[in-house]
């Protein structure tokens, strides 16, 4: 038997105890308020022997939320895994909604294949592309899609956001995920690369008057975008 708080970070676990920070005892309560069931925690556990970090739950659970508040028939995630994302997002979407996923890692799409082969998703409800999202963004349509999460590689997230601005319709949602980078984004004092370009899409999407932005502290930070 497992639950979700398995899989959250031990030092958050560690710092949360009695006498543990407030804030940091919210933030672990928070990620485990909507618990996973068997299969989100195989697809988890999997993910894990892959290598392969998945959303935490808590960000899991506002996917779900988005797909369902945005009615998202089309969506799009960058960054397959093993597919744990994805099933939150596909239990938000409506039926006849279809979820296009790409990975460049054939082996993390065939565990996501199996977590949705799992929770009996219907196979054209899902349309899993392998290939580097460079390559296959730029062949999606402009303005057809109703949420976009970002969850790969952080250096190409610059590109991948510029791309999913362009694929979303007004009203459409763009969610950046590990958009705090482990703590990293938020300290000044942290200027490698990584951190610098984590931190400079965040900057960018909040000066863009294209969206409306906010940012979460769930997970490793999610960040939320509105398509005008
Ligand atoms: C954080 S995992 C995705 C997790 C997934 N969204 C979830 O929460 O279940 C990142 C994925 O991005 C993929 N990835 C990393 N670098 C990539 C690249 N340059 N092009 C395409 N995919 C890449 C990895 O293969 C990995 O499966």
């Amino acid at each position: 038997m497992y639950t979700s708080a398995q899989f959250l970070p031990e030092e958050a676990i560690s710092t949360a105890e009695p006498s543990g920070h407030g804030k940091v005892a919210a933030w672990v309560y928070s990620e485990a308020f909507v618990p996973e069931d068997e299969v989100l925690l195989r697809a988890r556990e999997r993910a894990s022997e892959l290598g392969c970090p998945a959303v935490l739950p808590g960000v899991g659970a506002v996917l779900r939320v988005l797909a369902a508040a945005t009615n998202a028939h089309a969506v799009v995630e960058v960054g397959t895994g093993a597919g744990v994302a994805a099933l939150w997002l596909l239990r938000g979407m409506p039926l006849d909604g279809q979820l296009t996923t790409i990975d460049r890692e054939v082996e993390h799409q065939r565990a996501a294949r199996t977590a949705f082969a799992e929770d009996r998703v219907a196979p054209q409800r899902t349309r899993i592309i392998p290939g580097r999202p460079g390559d296959v963004l730029p062949r999606l349509a402009d303005g057809a899609y109703d949420l976009v999460l970002v969850a790969s590689d952080p250096l190409g997230y610059p590109e991948y956001v510029n791309e999913a601005l362009r694929l979303l319709r007004p009203g459409g949602v763009l969610a950046v995920d590990g958009a705090l980078l482990r703590d990293r984004v938020a300290d000044p004092a942290r200027r490698d690369e990584l951190t610098t370009v984590v931190r400079e899409v965040g900057r960018t999407l909040r000066n863009d008057e294209r969206v409306l932005p906010a940012m979460l502290p769930s997970g490793d930070g999610l960040l939320l975008a509105v398509r005008r």
